[in-house]
């Protein structure tokens, strides 16, 4: 089977005008330009077939909104190839942008003075979408996305999270198979998160619809995405299903013991290295390929009084943290 979006060794790099400070620098800059290059993308390359949801992440200035803009057709690569469905999107941008959705969590695509139900029609018009299928799916969204509430309002008076539902109902009201979500719970409270994730997981498990989706949240990484690519310094570091990250990252586990009464002193327990005691519990760290938890549940069991004991993986924040630090991902 052909990929359904294929990026070939992209790369983008952007141009920023420098000057020096002051009035004098900003005259002599009329006449003499200084350009600075900051290259986005070095060689990014990946798949995606139809109906994945994928989670792009990395740190600040990785080159993720500058993947999704590329992905959109919002911007011309200046190497390598994007195939979506055949085609190419900044080239074929007209016909690109009927197929997909997109969601700039930091950014409105709504008009901000406008109701919301508005910018729907707006939108409508826009995509040419036929009148009864504009209204079955827009009743839809907004029946989905619990937007009821805020249909009369101008866009400037949402709440973040009223207005973040708002966007995903916009870019879906054309029911695009592709959608791309730039960062789309940033600063969502909980419930608003839920809903998000709710939604998108949904779009993707019953509509089909392909999500790639661009996050800091590791539990949007976690709730929703069946595979993961880092990127750092505008290259892909790893391409990978979310537990096989886990598993390579930082496969060791956490049991916590809480005992009776006064825990054993040490810094072994069973064989295995304490990591912290508190009060009456003790966390220990184990790598479960060559210590099986049962086993060491069993023997701590038999030589002590013990309260309660469980097992613990590393949050998913710790393993990306972890290899970001391996491979010196930080802040670009
Ligand atoms: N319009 C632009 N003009 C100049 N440089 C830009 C522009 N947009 C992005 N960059 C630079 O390109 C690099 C990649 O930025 P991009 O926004 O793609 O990163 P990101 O991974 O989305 O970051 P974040 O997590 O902080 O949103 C950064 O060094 C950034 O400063």
């Amino acid at each position: 089977m052909t990929a359904h979006i294929h990026v070939d060794r992209l790369t983008k790099v952007y141009r920023i005008a420098e000057r020096d400070p002051g009035l004098r620098g900003a005259l002599r800059g009329l006449w003499r330009r200084r350009y600075r290059t900051v290259e986005a993308l070095a060689g990014v390359s990946f798949s995606l077939q139809r109906g994945e949801l994928l989670g792009l992440i990395g740190p600040n200035g990785a080159g993720k909104s500058t993947t999704v803009k590329l992905l959109a057709g919002i911007l011309r690569p200046d190497g390598g190839r994007i195939t979506i469905d055949g085609r190419d999107p900044f080239a074929e941008r007209e016909a690109h942008v009927g197929r997909i959705g997109v969601v700039f969590g930091q950014r409105t695509q709504l008009w901000w003075d406008l109701p919301v139900e508005d910018g729907f029609d707006l939108l409508r018009d826009i995509y040419r979408v036929d009148a009864a299928d504009y209204r079955r799916t827009r009743d839809e969204l907004v029946a989905l996305l619990n937007l009821e509430g805020v249909l009369g309002q101008p866009v400037r008076q949402l709440s973040l999270g009223q207005r973040m539902r708002a966007e995903i109902a916009a870019a879906l009201l054309h029911r695009p198979d592709i959608l791309f979500l730039d960062e789309p719970t940033i600063g969502l409270d909980a419930p608003s998160k839920l809903a998000v994730r709710d939604f998108v997981r949904r779009a993707n498990r019953e509509r089909g619809t392909t999500v790639l989706l661009t996050t800091h949240d590791m539990h949007d990484i976690e709730a929703l995405a069946q595979r993961v690519i880092i990127v750092g310094h505008g290259r892909v570091l790893a391409d990978s299903p979310v537990e096989a990250l886990r598993r390579q990252v930082l496969a060791e586990r956490r049991l916590v013991v809480d005992f009776a009464g006064t825990p054993p002193d040490g810094t072994e327990l069973a064989g295995t290295p304490v990591a912290a005691r508190e009060g009456r519990t003790l966390v220990l760290r184990f790598d479960p390929q060559q210590t099986p938890a049962a086993d060491l549940i069993a023997r701590i069991a038999a030589a002590h009084a013990v309260e309660d004991i469980r097992i613990e993986s590393p949050s998913i924040e710790e393993v990306i943290a972890r290899f970001y630090a391996l491979h010196g991902a930080a802040e670009a």
